[in-house]
């Protein structure tokens, strides 16, 4: 089980160049299995989501080879396979191979994803738009079965109830080579989407309308990689170490940043009065001085992102008074208070949805527990501020989408180590 082990409260200082982003990544990778030829993709962080999607890749005989942030994937040989189930379970976004194995063969059988555990996370809105497409959808157990094999897919218009990310990207997924139009309407418009609907279009596909409401999709034969595709800049690692960087930095400059892609995260830090200075495609966060409490409400992108809520925590302890946060997205998204209180945080949550955090003055090294990604983020970001010796348990949930976490956290000046992963094969 890994450990992340952090000596807190030496200020950190310096640049942090932020990679590719977690959510376009685990979505290129199943993506890649429609492609007729190999693709390669740059800027792919170093994280454990990728390992396990490269794991799940070689169980269909589709090789692939990472090094120093390029990805090289070649489904040619690709076959009809089992596919592992630990390594389904060990991240959300495998739910992609559904969308990716419909288009490429017509059929999937995929175990019930995993990811972070931030209460119930249902996926019926990827089923209603698989049965829109004409796939026959059963489930047994844990085991999902997606067939279309006797008419094929077929374009179709589908509406979602709720804005799904995984359920816009996967009804892509089976779309893109479907016959005839495909419209999907109230789709998620987050960056990470435009993404994958660029990465598909520069190999032949025809989706438009990526980042607004409405997607239209006219299905095509063969998707063709012509060109490498570099992945954007993971603006939720962003908004990480800017909250680092304004609670507990000298002077810090976030580079390889997309700012348009975290308005409503810098207008909230801009709002308690952190000193930002945001640049073409970096920021420089100043020492903090005098912070303001705010209200925070987590949205669909554009809003205020759920994953932003939990890094943001222990900035808010700085303010002079109560913050509070609605998390409206997962309203069980709360693993990080037990925690943080551990380390002498103030903070709580009397209703579902609703946390409030206090300005809390100092904090104190202890051994505690990271339940889910984000939760663990901020229990990062508090063991570089407390005094003392924090021990962060079960770490291999951050380091599922924290790119090079010990390499960057070192060079700002943190003393920490990870132990008990395989950080050999995490190297480039
Ligand atoms: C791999 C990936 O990209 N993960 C992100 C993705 O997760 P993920 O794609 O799983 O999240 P969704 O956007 O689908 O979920 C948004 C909301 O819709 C609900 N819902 C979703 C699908 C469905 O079929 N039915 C349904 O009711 C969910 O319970 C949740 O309340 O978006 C989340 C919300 O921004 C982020 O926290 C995750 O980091
Ligand atoms: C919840 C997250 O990830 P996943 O959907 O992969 O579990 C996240 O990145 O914050």
């Amino acid at each position: 089980m890994a450990k992340i082990i952090i000596n807190g409260g030496h200020k950190i200082s310096g640049a942090v160049t932020i990679g590719g982003a977690k959510n376009s990544t685990v979505a290129l990778i199943p993506a890649a299995i429609l492609a007729d030829t190999p693709v390669n993709f740059d800027n792919v962080p170093q994280i454990l989501d990728v390992k396990n999607l490269q794991y799940i890749l070689a169980a269909m005989n589709v090789r692939s080879n990472f090094e120093n942030g390029d990805l090289s994937i070649d489904p040619t040989t690709i076959t009809e396979s089992e596919l592992p189930s630990t390594a389904i379970k060990s991240l959300r976004a495998s739910y992609y191979f559904m969308g990716a194995l419909l288009g490429r063969f017509g059929r999937a059988t995929v175990t019930f994803p995993g990811g972070d555990n931030l209460g119930s996370r249902p996926i019926d809105q990827h089923i209603k738009g698989f049965e829109a497409l004409g796939a026959t959808v059963t489930e047994v157990g844990d085991l999902i079965t997606l067939d279309a094999t006797a008419h094929g897919l077929t374009g179709a218009r589908v509406t979602l109830d709720t804005v799904s990310v995984g359920a816009t990207v996967n009804i892509i997924l089976a779309a893109v080579k479907a016959k005839g139009q495909t419209i999907i309407e109230n789709v998620a418009k987050e960056p990470e989407i435009i993404d994958i609907a660029t990465f598909l279009n520069n190999m032949g596909a025809n989706i438009r309308g990526a980042g607004t409401d409405t997607i239209r999709i006219t299905g095509v034969d063969r998707l063709e990689a012509r060109n490498t595709h570099t992945i954007i800049p993971d603006r939720i690692e962003a908004g990480t170490y800017m909250s680092m960087a304004a609670a507990f930095g000298d002077g810090v400059t976030i580079k390889n940043v997309i700012p348009e892609h975290l308005e409503s995260y810098t207008s909230k830090l801009l709002e308690m009065g952190v000193d930002m200075q945001i640049g073409e495609d970096s920021v420089y966060i100043g020492p903090s001085h005098d912070l303001k409490p705010v209200s925070i409400k987590t949205m669909p992108y554009p809003g205020f992102a759920t994953d932003l809520q939990q890094p943001i925590t222990p900035l808010l302890f700085l303010a002079s008074g109560e913050s509070t946060i609605v998390e409206t997205i997962y309203p069980k998204r709360n693993k990080h208070i037990a925690e943080l209180r551990r380390m002498g945080a103030e903070l709580s949550s009397l209703n579902p949805g609703e946390i409030k955090v206090n300005h809390s003055e100092r904090l104190v090294g202890a051994t505690v527990e990271a339940a889910e990604i984000r939760a663990g983020a901020a229990l990062v970001i508090a063991g570089i501020m407390a005094d003392g010796q924090t021990v962060i348990e079960n770490a291999t949930h951050i380091l599922r989408g924290y790119d090079r976490l010990a390499d960057k956290l070192a060079s700002l000046g943190v003393d920490l180590k990870i132990e008990g992963v395989d950080l050999i094969n995490l190297m480039p």
